[in-house]
C-alpha cells in the first residue's frame, strides 16, 4: 500500500519515544528518560500477552514485545501479516484497522474481539487500538491475550450442549424425532397465519404389536422398531417430519403436498414396512402397520386438527382389517 510515511525501519520504536499515556497526536511526547524507557521495556517485555504497535499504512511492525517475539520470531524491516499470520501475501482479510478511526480518522476507543492465530492456531482475545505516536503518525497498538484453553472448554461445553439437545429431541431407540420434537418442528411447519399451502399428516400404528412382544419377546419387538425407523428415514423428505409419537405410533407432516399425494407416500411407507425383516434364530419376524392420512389447504387450520382427522383415518383403517391406507378429509 503506498503511504507518503517514511519506511518503518528508519524509526523503529525506541522506548523512550513511548508517547505518555494520554499525549494528544498534535503534540509531541516528551522523552523518557533512560531509566524509564528501561522500566517500559523490562514491563512490557514480562508481560504474559503479545503487545505490538503496526503502522497502519504500511504494517510495518514497529515494536514486538518478547512475548511476541518467542512465539512469531524476528520482526524487524517486516510487516504484521508477514510475522503474525500464515499464508498472507498481503494485509489480512481480517484486520481490524478500519475499526480502529473514526469518520474524521480519529482514534475511535478500543476494539476487542476474539481471533484464532493462523500461524499457530491459538485463540486470543486482542484488544486494539489506534494511538498517536511521537512522530505526529496514529499508530495501532494491540494487546492480545492468549484465551486458548478457555475457548477449549468453551467449544467442549457447546458442543455437549448441542449434543444433549438433540439427545432431549431424538426417540433413543429409532433415532426418529421424539414426540416432543415432532410438536415443535410440526407447529413451526404447519402454516399459522402464513400463505395457505396444502400440509399433509400421515399416522401409522404397527399391527398386533403386542403379539408380536408376546411371540418373540421385547427385545425382537424393539428390534423390529429399530428396523421400520431405518427404512422410514430415506423415504421422506428433508422438509418433512418423521416422529414416533410413542410405543408402536408414528406420524409424518409433509409440507406442500396435498392428500392424494399423501396417501401415496403412505401407501409407500406401507409397502416398506412389510418388507422389514428381522431374523429371531432361525424364525423371520415381520409386520404390518395401518394408516391414516388427512390434509388441510388453509392458513388457520393446526396441526392438532389435522393429527385428529389422521387418527381417526387410521382408527378405520384398523377396523377395516389393518394393513392398509385410509385417506380422511381434505379440510
Ligand atoms: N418392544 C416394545 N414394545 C412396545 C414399546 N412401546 C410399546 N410397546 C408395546 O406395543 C404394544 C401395543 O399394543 P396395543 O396397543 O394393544 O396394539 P397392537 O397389539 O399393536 O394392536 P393394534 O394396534 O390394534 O393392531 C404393547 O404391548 C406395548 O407394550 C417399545 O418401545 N418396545
Amino acid at each position: 500500500m503506498a503511504s507518503n510515511v517514511p519506511r518503518c525501519s528508519q524509526r523503529r520504536l525506541v522506548l523512550s519515544q513511548l508517547p505518555p499515556a494520554g499525549a494528544d497526536h498534535d503534540t509531541h511526547a516528551v522523552p523518557a528518560s533512560g531509566e524509564q524507557s528501561h522500566g517500559v521495556a523490562s514491563i512490557l517485555d514480562r508481560l504474559d500477552a503479545l503487545v505490538y504497535v503496526s503502522d497502519m499504512q504500511t504494517y510495518e511492525l514497529l515494536y514486538l514485545n518478547e512475548y511476541g517475539r518467542n512465539v512469531w520470531g524476528d520482526y524487524q524491516g517486516k510487516t504484521c501479516w508477514q510475522v503474525l499470520q500464515a499464508d498472507q501475501d498481503g494485509p489480512c482479510r481480517f484486520c481490524s484497522n478500519g475499526r480502529l478511526l473514526d469518520a474524521q480518522g480519529r482514534p475511535a476507543g478500543v476494539h476487542v474481539w476474539e481471533f484464532q492465530n493462523t500461524a499457530n492456531g491459538h485463540w486470543y482475545q486482542c484488544r486494539d487500538q489506534a494511538i498517536p505516536w511521537p512522530d505526529g503518525r496514529i499508530v495501532r497498538l494491540e494487546i492480545a491475550t492468549d484465551i486458548t484453553a478457555r475457548k477449549r472448554i468453551e467449544q467442549e461445553l457447546h458442543l455437549a450442549v448441542t449434543r444433549a439437545e438433540a439427545l432431549a429431541r431424538t426417540d433413543e431407540l429409532t433415532g426418529l424425532n421424539n414426540r416432543r420434537a415432532f410438536f415443535e418442528l410440526g407447529e413451526r411447519l404447519f402454516p399459522h397465519n402464513r400463505r395457505a399451502r396444502p400440509m399433509a399428516v400421515i399416522m401409522f400404528d404397527i399391527d398386533h404389536f403386542k403379539q408380536v412382544n408376546d411371540t418373540y419377546g421385547h427385545a425382537i419387538g424393539d428390534q423390529l422398531l429399530r428396523s421400520v425407523g431405518e427404512a422410514l428415514r430415506p423415504l421422506v423428505r428433508p422438509n418433512d417430519v418423521l416422529g414416533r409419537l410413542g410405543g408402536e405410533e408414528f406420524a409424518v407432516i409433509l409440507a406442500d403436498t396435498t392428500l392424494e399425494q399423501a396417501a401415496a407416500t403412505a401407501e409407500r411407507l406401507r409397502a416398506v414396512i412389510e418388507a422389514v425383516q428381522v431374523a429371531e434364530g432361525d424364525r423371520t419376524v415381520r409386520c404390518t402397520a395401518s394408516f391414516g392420512v388427512a390434509a388441510c389447504n388453509c392458513a388457520t387450520c393446526n396441526l392438532d386438527a389435522v393429527l385428529s382427522e389422521a387418527d381417526g383415518a387410521l382408527f378405520r383403517a384398523k377396523h377395516r382389517g389393518r394393513n392398509r391406507v385410509v385417506a380422511g378429509r381434505s379440510a
